[in-house]
């Protein structure tokens, strides 16, 4: 599969465009008008830029207005394409992208278009050129394919060819089998981009929101099926138009847009109907199986307070690190690493952004495919000197620089604390309240970043996504977009905001960048799990009572269970499946805090979600109360 990428996806002049593109390992790129236009040097430089940078000029684009006008429009219109073609004779690009007209002053008429496309394609032969078609969704006579590709058909040319957009097919639910009908040899191009199902404006839409393939809910593996039924073999070339993209790192956009092809020729090649009989280039993504630690960061200090926290939280150191000043903490199912050495990644991590979780250690089912998948998808990956003997744990680059380790059930890696640590069952602490695993994990970065993630996620690992849903802070809006794997296995919540004032956005700016801001415990027994905490002297985020009687009335509760909830504050939620509880700790070190849950099911699962609709309440509860003290009273 050859990529390509339109200049107008990136932020950035054109030269920063073309070197991200480059960097992410596209082989074209499509050059818009405007960046063309704009940048302070002739079509040769821009040609030679392209080319030095080892990248094929796939397209000049794009050439508006042109078919089905009046006279003397007409006339003026194929003066304005001979002048486009000497750019691109100097540019060096052989396609001129024309897309369909939305003057008012056009006629109409399939055969007027045909003839214009025509005329056109034998001026573009006559210098070596082609012209490719195609259907804006929201073009004045022609907006659907179909119709782009009957004039095309009538046009009857070779140097006349179809460009075909995922956006404006899907836009407009055109049914991507009609795609299949047409010869792949008469497709100059193919456009993929992938939007969120909004219901607005198409144009609006296409303008601001496109986004990278797997970012949004475009059923795009559908349209690659069909595509390959055609025989088409030339360019998937993106071409995205989105605010945020514009406004970004161009190399970061162009990284996610490459991911997102990657991944998408993945599914396709996967898929049981797979025409053009793909291999996949990679393993199958991995499930996530479980989270298998997760480690903090933090000084000497902050270690002493920390271990006062957890202990708070029932849980008791279980060893300690071989040859560094790293301590493991259990409970139930989960393992807690404080990291306080003075070397080494968490150092590093806790130097930029005090106190905080460093690496996330998650157990999935293939280590190896996740590392190989992680190649292919462009995810960095992470090394570092090991003690000798001691295990090396593969990881990649997660949010805000973070790690994520993989383990795996079976095989070295299956068990990894015997290996570098001196286990004892050391109880400590006052003992275990009931916690048996992590239930989730909440990241907090910012909007751009949102984007990125949620594709990372999702193309390297078997999690899914659900639907986005925006949050009220006292201080903003926050967009939350939660993945599970299956079985909810792992969950992680993905937080942003792009106000600076709602917690999400504090996070960013008050402790140097995105990071995970909270950890979900499962308890069996919330309200026996809140007593215990209690008496180890830590005290749940305190809930206001004009909560509970709104839940009294809008879930019709048991008295008996409202005055329970009021007195632990604890939360509640119910969805299709069954009911969902939940409490927080307060903030430590004004950095990250812990939540509690309990699902219960009313009959097969258990309920699914994250109390989305209680959030608004911890926020506000969180923004009134003060950090945790942060040695718990006993
Ligand atoms: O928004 C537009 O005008 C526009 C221009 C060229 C394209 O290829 C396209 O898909 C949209
Ligand atoms: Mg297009």
């Amino acid at each position: 599969m050859k990529t390509s990428i339109a200049t107008v996806s990136l932020s950035g002049d054109l030269e920063e465009k073309l070197s991200a593109i480059a960097a992410a390992g596209f082989d074209g790129v499509e050059i818009f008008e405007n960046d063309f236009l704009t940048f302070d040097g002739g079509p040769r430089d821009v040609g030679r830029m392209v080319s030095d940078l080892g990248l094929a000029c796939v397209a000049f684009q794009p050439f508006r207005d042109f078919e089905g006008l009046p006279e003397p429009e007409r006339a003026r219109a194929f003066a304005r394409a001979e002048r486009k073609f000497d750019v691109m004779e100097e540019l060096g690009t052989k396609l001129l992208l024309v897309c369909s007209n939305v003057s008012p002053v056009s006629l109409g008429g399939i055969d007027r278009a045909a003839a214009d496309l025509r005329e056109l394609g034998e001026r573009a032969a006559k210098r070596g050129l082609t012209i490719g078609y195609e259907a804006l969704a929201w073009g004045r006579h022609v907006s659907d394919h179909r119709d782009a590709w009957e004039i095309v058909r009538r046009a009857d040319h070779p140097n006349v060819g179809l460009i075909l957009d995922t956006y404006h097919t899907i836009a407009r639910g055109v049914p991507v089998e009609s795609i299949r009908s047409i010869p792949g040899d008469r497709i100059a191009l193919v456009q993929v981009a992938d939007a969120p199902k909004l219901d607005m404006d198409l144009l609006q839409l296409s303008r601001h929101f496109r986004c990278m393939p797997g970012q949004g809910d475009y059923p795009l593996v559908d349209f690659m099926q069909a595509l390959d039924a055609t025989g088409y073999d030339g360019m998937l070339s993106l071409e995205i138009f989105n605010d945020q993209f514009r406004a970004g790192s161009p190399r970061q956009t162009a990284a996610d847009g490459k991911r997102g092809l990657v991944f998408l020729m993945d599914q396709v090649a996967r898929s049981k109907t797979n025409p053009r009989g793909r291999k996949p280039a990679m393993p199958a993504r991995p499930a996530p199986l479980g989270v298998e630690f997760i480690e903090f960061a933090v000084d000497e200090d902050t270690a002493a307070q920390l271990r006062g926290f957890l202990g708070g939280l029932g849980f008791h150191k279980a060893g300690t690190h071989r040859s560094k000043a790293v301590e493991l903490w259990r409970q139930g199912a989960v393992n807690l690493v404080i990291n306080s050495d003075k070397e080494g990644f968490a150092h590093s991590s806790y130097i930029v952004h005090g106190p905080s979780v460093c690496a996330i250690g998650l157990r999935v089912s293939d280590v190896e495919g996740a590392m190989a998948r992680a190649r292919e998808l462009l995810v960095p990956s992470f090394t570092q000197a090991v003690g000798s003997g001691e295990l090396e744990i593969p990881a990649i680059r997660g949010v805000g620089g973070s790690l994520i380790h993989f383990v795996e059930p079976t095989g070295p890696l299956a068990d990894i604390w015997s290996v570098d640590f001196t286990l004892s069952d050391d109880t400590g602490g006052a003992g275990d309240i009931g916690l048996k695993r992590v239930d989730h994990i909440a990241q907090s970065m910012s909007y751009e970043e949102m984007l990125t993630w949620t594709l990372t996620y999702t193309a390297l690992l078997d999690f899914e996504k659900e639907a986005q849903v925006d949050i009220t802070d006292p201080g903003g809006l926050v967009r939350s977009q939660a993945l599970h794997a299956p079985g909810g296995a792992v969950r992680v919540v993905l937080n942003s905001s792009q106000s600076a004032k709602t917690q999400s956005g504090r996070f960013l700016s008050e402790f140097f960048g995105a990071g995970t801001q909270h950890v979900a415990f499962e308890s069996a027994d919330i309200f026996a799990t809140v007593r215990a905490m209690k008496a180890n002297g830590l005290e749940p985020l305190p809930i206001p009572d004009n909560y509970y009687d709104d839940i009294d009335v809008r879930f019709g509760l048991d008295p008996a269970l409202v005055a329970e909830l009021r007195d632990h504050d604890v939360l509640y939620d119910r969805d299709g499946d069954g009911e969902y509880f939940q409490t927080y700790t307060r903030t430590f070190a004004d950095r990250f805090f812990f939540e509690i849950v309990e699902r219960r099911a009313d009959g097969g699962r258990a309920y699914q979600g994250f109390g989305a609709a209680n959030a608004p309440v911890r926020l506000a509860a969180q923004a009134r109360s003060a950090p945790e003290p942060t040695v718990p009273r006993r």
